[in-house]
């Protein structure tokens, strides 16, 4: 396989039940591009990705990141999940700077870099519109805004790859609007490669260059789909008649999946 990140032919089954989560699952996503991975509840989705960034290993097949065999936790990702999970006790600038006291070569030239590192800090909060907000605690912040937070806790190590979890599931449907154009601009301004899990199918369909569609558990892909609307993409395109299509078209395979 090529892919930037490539699974193939991978089983992986948890606990004393050996039962299979997911089974022949194979994706591949290219450098650079946006993929989403939708599908019903517990296919496995999440197994994927911590298959693909090292935090689970196969029982069969191979997971392959920037040509490497995957036998550790990637480096190269960054990662943001349904909840937040910033430290109460720290302030939003030092949940930020936490990668780097812990992941090399930054942990390493964290002292000598230290101004550098806040300079990146403070950059990523004013591009997704937390400008002067790094001294707050979390606890100060809403939801939308730790959301905000948390992404640019996984973007702060520069990673090539951005593994999102579910990233906006606990938000109103007007701050998860917003998000997306953040995440939008992000993936544009920075060229990396993202893998977005989600439930919702207006997301993946806005967002991504590629759906992947799973079956149940175990799961698989069962669709492929490549979304080619032009980009930028506007939130009006959501709705437009081609736009709401696709969603139409991935809802069936999903329902088919399901049964
Ligand atoms: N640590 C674990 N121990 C035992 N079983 C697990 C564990 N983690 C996941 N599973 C099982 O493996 C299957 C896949 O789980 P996974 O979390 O990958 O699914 P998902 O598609 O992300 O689910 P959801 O859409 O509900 O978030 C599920 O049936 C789940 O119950």
């Amino acid at each position: 396989m090529t892919g930037f990140v490539a699974l193939e032919g991978v089983d992986h089954a948890y606990g004393a039940s050996n039962q299979l989560a997911v089974e022949g699952l194979s994706i591949e996503v290219e450098a650079g591009e946006f993929a989403a991975v939708v599908g019903p509840s517990g296919c496995g989705k999440s197994t994927l990705m911590k298959l693909a960034t090292g935090l689970q290993f196969p029982r069969a097949g191979t997971v392959t990141v920037a040509g490497e065999r995957v036998t550790a936790p990637v480096k190269i990702a960054g990662m943001a999940f349904q909840a937040p999970t910033l430290l109460p006790w720290r302030t939003t600038l030092e949940n930020l700077l936490l990668p780097l006291e812990i992941v090399q070569p930054h942990r390493r030239e964290l002292h000598r870099k230290r101004a550098e590192y806040v300079a990146r800090a403070k950059n990523l909060l004013t591009s997704v519109g937390l400008r002067d907000q790094g001294e707050k605690y979390p606890w100060e912040l809403s939801g939308g805004m730790q959301q905000r937070a948390s992404l640019c806790r996984a973007l702060i190590h520069e990673p090539q790859l951005l593994m999102l979890d579910e990233p906006f599931g606990a938000l109103d449907a007007f701050t998860r609007e917003e998000l997306w154009c953040v995440i939008r601009d992000l993936h544009a301004s920075r060229k990396i490669t993202v893998i977005l899990v989600t439930h919702d199918l207006r997301e993946a369909v806005f967002l991504a260059d590629r759906v992947f569609v799973m079956s149940a558990r175990p799961g698989r892909v069962v669709v492929e789909r490549k979304i080619d609307m032009p980009r930028p993409r506007d939130l009006e395109v959501t709705y437009t008649p081609e736009f709401q299509d696709i969603v139409h078209e991935l809802r069936a395979h999903i329902v088919k999946a399901r049964q």
